[in-house]
């Protein structure tokens, strides 16, 4: 038999907040604590065991993230809990329920499930994949239908313009993002994602993260997170579970207390060399002093902006639409070149811009790709907030006072230009060292 149920260190049970690091806090947790008890699993014709005697309790409420080597035993530890794989000993329960003892369909219905490819029907519409799980669990037609609309609008995608569309028709990102809201469609107490945003590409991985964080906010679900990215536990995790062979726990415990104390070598090695930097990632944009910027809103003269721009020692402002969403930064050249009403356009593609969900380690990378030294920070529905610049980021970083990070990022990457003097949105532009 094992040691004793693995307790996450420093939780008291639902809904703590453990430590510095992790997710978003819900203030109301819908979520239920999850018991793996001795839970082993032996495939079939295997000598070893894929999971082997492991004890853990995930506590209601909170994001719970494996990490761990490949084929370490992540997955089928996961997959247990809904009972796609059964264990072979041991017992699971699910809010004080045996799982074994429930009907395995029902219980799945139960059970948000997000998988890395998004797992959509390519023949079913969005609003029917989504609509999938309140249809087998008879809801009224005009109820399913409300629901795939709000839950459209939680994950960002408009619900008159994606509902009809086809899992084919949407980018990866889309795909993720309708297979979250699939998973939330019977308000489950429980998710389980399994590399969820493994195969996007950083910049939209970072938005479904910080996405996953807020949704999390508002609901306050336990949820399950497999992943191979450190970086991405740290972000996320309220709890990191670190498993080595047949998911043997090696640590359990949150981000911060990985970070400053890993248990041992192999978890060492999981944290990297950039430890103190990874610190960056347990601090969120929305935690920092943001900055102001001057802001112009579509239909207003350019030369009002010019002037207000002028008066207030800046030389760059935001463009923001009708609906507070930044769209470009404008020169005071640009406000001279374009006199008149500042027309209504779409957001320009190389704008940078984080949410306020996103971590400093997010905000300095988004810096770094774009070479500008100051990013847009939006909050709820895509809406300005304030800017924060690179020195901010710096600050944090002296703060930390690891020798390993100063070296490691401040410098631009090999082939980027470093932020200069003359880009409009660097750290050096403008009078204050904001750009604007
Ligand atoms: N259906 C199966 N039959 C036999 N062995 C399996 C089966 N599924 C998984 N395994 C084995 O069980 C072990 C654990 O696999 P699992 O997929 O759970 O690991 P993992 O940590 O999720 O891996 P990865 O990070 O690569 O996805 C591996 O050695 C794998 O080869």
């Amino acid at each position: 038999m094992s040691e004793s149920t693995q307790q996450p260190a420093g939780s008291t049970g639902a809904g703590d907040s453990g430590g510095a690091g992790g997710a978003a806090r819900s203030d109301h947790v819908h979520g239920v604590p999850i018991e793996l008890v001795n839970v082993t699993k032996r495939y079939p014709g295997q000598r070893a065991a894929a999971v082997e005697d492991v004890s853990m309790h995930i506590p209601a409420g909170e994001i719970v993230v494996f990490v761990g080597p490949s084929g370490c035993g992540k997955t089928t530890t996961m997959k247990m809990i809904n009972r796609l794989i059964e264990p072979t000993g041991g017992q699971i329960l699910l809010g004080g329920d045996d799982v074994s003892r429930r009907n395995a369909d029902e219980l799945r219905r139960g059970i948000g499930y997000v998988i890395q490819a998004g797992g959509l029907f390519p023949h079913l519409t969005v609003g029917a994949n989504i609509g999938l799980v309140p249809g087998l669990l008879k809801w009224k037609s005009s109820r399913t239908t409300e629901r795939v609309e709000e839950l459209l609008d939680m994950v960002g995608l408009d619900p008159a313009q994606y509902r009809d569309r086809y899992p084919r028709e949407l980018s990866g990102g889309q795909q993720q993002r309708v297979g979250v809201a699939r998973a939330l469609a019977a308000d489950p107490p429980v998710l389980l994602m399994d590399e969820p945003f493994g195969a996007l590409d950083p910049i939209t991985r970072q938005h479904l993260q910080d996405e996953l964080l807020r949704i999390q906010e508002e609901l306050g679900k336990t949820i399950v997170f497999v992943t191979h990215d450190f970086d991405e536990a740290v972000k996320l995790g309220d709890r990191i579970a670190v498993l080595a062979e047949r998911s043997r726990i090696v640590q359990y415990d949150t981000p911060a207390e990985i970070l400053a104390n890993p248990a041992d070598e192999s978890v060492e090695g999981f944290v990297g060399a950039g430890a103190a930097l990874k610190q960056l990632s347990l601090q969120r944009v929305g935690g920092v002093d943001l900055d102001e910027a001057v802001t112009a809103t579509v239909g207003e003269q350019a030369n009002e902006v010019a002037a207000r721009t002028r008066s207030a020692g800046r030389e760059h402002c935001i463009q923001l639409d009708e609906r507070r969403r930044p769209v470009r930064w404008l020169s005071l050249r640009d406000l001279d070149r374009e006199p008149g009403l500042l027309a209504a356009r779409r957001r320009d593609e190389g704008m940078a811009v984080v949410g306020t969900q996103a971590t400093l380690n997010d905000a300095l990378d988004t810096m770094l790709t774009s070479s500008h030294g100051v990013v847009v920070v939006t909050g709820r529905r895509d809406a300005y907030q304030g800017v924060i610049r690179v020195e901010t980021v710096m600050n944090a970083i002296q703060e930390l006072g690891s020798d390993d990070c100063a070296g490691t990022r401040t410098a631009a990457p090999e082939g980027e230009p470093a932020p200069g003097p003359d880009d409009p949105s660097s750290a050096g532009a403008g009078t204050n060292g904001v750009a604007p």
